[in-house]
């Protein structure tokens, strides 16, 4: 266990809106009973196994790092942020607000005063790649066993995840099935943290790695985001 290579992912969203129900049932395969408010940030680890079934698999920890989301505290929660490798960004599929928050949510990371400069982001671009910082994303909806059809519906067409073009996936945090082995949303979380772990340690091989096309969507559905420092 003490070679075992390790990312760290963190799991943004407003308050209440089920990052530590969705982290407890990514790590444990079990929804938790009774959350409690995450003061500051919390982290669950999940083994993962890179590019399952292939001769190249290998195991890795993926740290989840859940972040209170309280408002109160955002003057603070940077110390949690960097360096990390990849975004669950959460929202409530009952509460649209939450999902245009996200925007927010994205500014706030990408906003770092000091040391290297303000960073600042650049709309969702899956075409780039070179001479950039990538950095996987998906976006998650929480409490689809609460959703109305309406509300769902409307969520179809002002989609933040189709926005950036990102993967997503609308889920019940409750319910142990959420994420069965072999079910689209368990296959499409796979992805997503493949993604980070070659981003993150294959990045100098990247080009050169079977299948590794950003028009390949099948295998790489989660998009990068382009990071540039700006002044
Ligand atoms: N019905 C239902 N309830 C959920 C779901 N996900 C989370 N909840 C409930 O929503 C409430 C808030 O969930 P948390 O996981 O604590 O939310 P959080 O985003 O971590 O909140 P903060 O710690 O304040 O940032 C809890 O009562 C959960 O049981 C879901 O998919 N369905």
């Amino acid at each position: 266990m003490a070679n075992i290579e390790k990312v760290k992912v963190l799991v943004l969203g407003d308050s209440g809106v089920g990052k530590t129900s969705l982290t407890h049932l990514i790590a444990h395969n079990e929804p938790i009973s009774n959350p409690s408010w995450t003061v500051g940030c919390s982290v669950e680890v999940k083994l993962h196994e890179f590019r399952e079934g292939t001769p190249t698999q290998k195991t890795y920890f993926v740290e989840l790092w859940d972040i209170g989301g309280s408002s109160n505290h955002r003057s603070t929660r940077n110390v949690f942020y960097n360096p990390f490798h990849g975004i669950i960004f959460v929202h409530d599929l009952t509460n649209r607000k939450s999902q245009q928050n996200l925007k927010q949510w994205l500014a706030e990371v990408m906003s770092k005063e000091g040391g290297k400069g303000k960073m600042v982001y650049d709309d969702f671009d899956s075409e780039v790649f070179a001479g950039s910082v990538m950095l996987p994303i998906i976006v998650i909806g929480t409490k689809l066993d609460q959703a109305s059809e309406k509300r769902l519906k409307m969520k179809q067409c002002n989609d933040i995840a189709q926005d950036w073009g990102a993967d997503s996936i609308d889920m019940n945090c409750m319910d142990p099935g959420s994420l069965a082995p072999g079910s689209s949303s368990a296959v499409k979380l796979s992805r997503f943290f493949d993604k980070v772990i070659e981003v993150r340690y294959y990045k100098k091989d990247y080009t050169n790695l079977p299948n590794a096309h950003l028009s390949d969507k099948r295998r790489f559905p989660a998009p990068l985001l382009k990071l540039h420092h700006g002044d």
